[in-house]
């Protein structure tokens, strides 16, 4: 059954990782990537890269193994130790409001993580469904070969062009010929080669010619 999927905010968000290594890396990796800011790690053994996360203050390592009082006042928790008991006895700690992940156990899931193409503000995430994380990391790779760098200032530039749209004191129907002009590739050729003052100038036409 797919997913329902969500973009969420986790500022103030406790988040437990249980378990120190390869997988726990990556979990934590995305999670601090993320904006995360109240991250715990509960592992009798921790990668150089979580010790360096911990010195720069990212997230707070408890060097032991998991104690199920652990989960408590945690929003989301994600299992990723290399024992499946071990991940298991987290899942049975946890309440069914907490967002739980059990990395070698989809079917015990209330979230999966998916593969993400990030480009600043813009972000496509892929998920399969867990049936194949491989396939999720190819299209990934695929689509960051179409989505260049290119469109982290792209979205910028539309973000910005978009609330000066709508600040304009025109009929909605107008704003969005506006809205849709702006999509034409030819704004985002213009970002990706770096021509960004013919951009702008253009992008203030459009808007300037409406307005009279
Ligand atoms: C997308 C990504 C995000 C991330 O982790 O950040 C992610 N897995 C990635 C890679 C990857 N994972 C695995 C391989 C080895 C090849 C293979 O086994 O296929 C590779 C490829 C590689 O590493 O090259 C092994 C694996 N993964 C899971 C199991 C358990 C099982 O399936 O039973 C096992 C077997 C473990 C074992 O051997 O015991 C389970 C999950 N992995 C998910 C996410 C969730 C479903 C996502 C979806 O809907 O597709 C889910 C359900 C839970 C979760 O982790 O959230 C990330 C790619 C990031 C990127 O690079 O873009
Ligand atoms: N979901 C995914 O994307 C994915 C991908 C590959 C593998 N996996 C699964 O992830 C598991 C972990 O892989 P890894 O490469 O990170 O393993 P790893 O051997 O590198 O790390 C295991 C970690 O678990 C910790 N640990 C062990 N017992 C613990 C306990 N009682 N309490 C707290 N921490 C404990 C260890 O200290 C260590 O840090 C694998 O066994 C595999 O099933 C999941």
């Amino acid at each position: 059954m797919p997913y329902y999927p969500m973009m969420v905010q986790l500022r103030q968000k406790h988040c437990l990782v249980v378990g120190g290594g390869q997988i726990a890396e990556r979990k934590i990796g995305s999670l601090i990537a993320a904006g995360a800011d109240d991250v715990r790690v509960v592992s009798p053994s921790v990668t150089d890269m979580i010790i360096a996360w911990e010195r720069s203050g990212q997230v707070m390592i408890h060097h032991r193994p998991f104690e199920p009082a652990d989960v408590q006042a945690a929003v989301i928790v994600i299992a990723a130790t290399n024992d499946s008991a071990v991940n298991h006895a987290v899942y049975n700690a946890c309440l069914p409001h907490q967002w739980i992940n059990i990395v070698d156990r989809p079917d015990l899931c209330s979230f999966t993580v998916p593969s993400l193409v990030e480009r600043g503000d813009l972000q496509i995430a892929i998920s399969t469904g867990g049936h194949n994380p491989g396939l999720a990391k190819k299209l990934r790779r695929q689509l960051e070969q179409w989505i260049g760098p290119e469109y982290e200032a792209y979205t910028l530039f539309l973000g910005e062009m978009r609330r000066q749209v709508r600040a304009l004191d025109l009929h909605e129907k107008d704003k969005r010929a506006i809205l849709s002009e702006l999509l034409d590739d030819r704004f985002l050729h213009w970002t990706k080669t770096g021509e960004t003052r013919r951009r702008d100038l253009e992008a203030e036409l459009l808007l300037t010619k409406r307005k009279s």
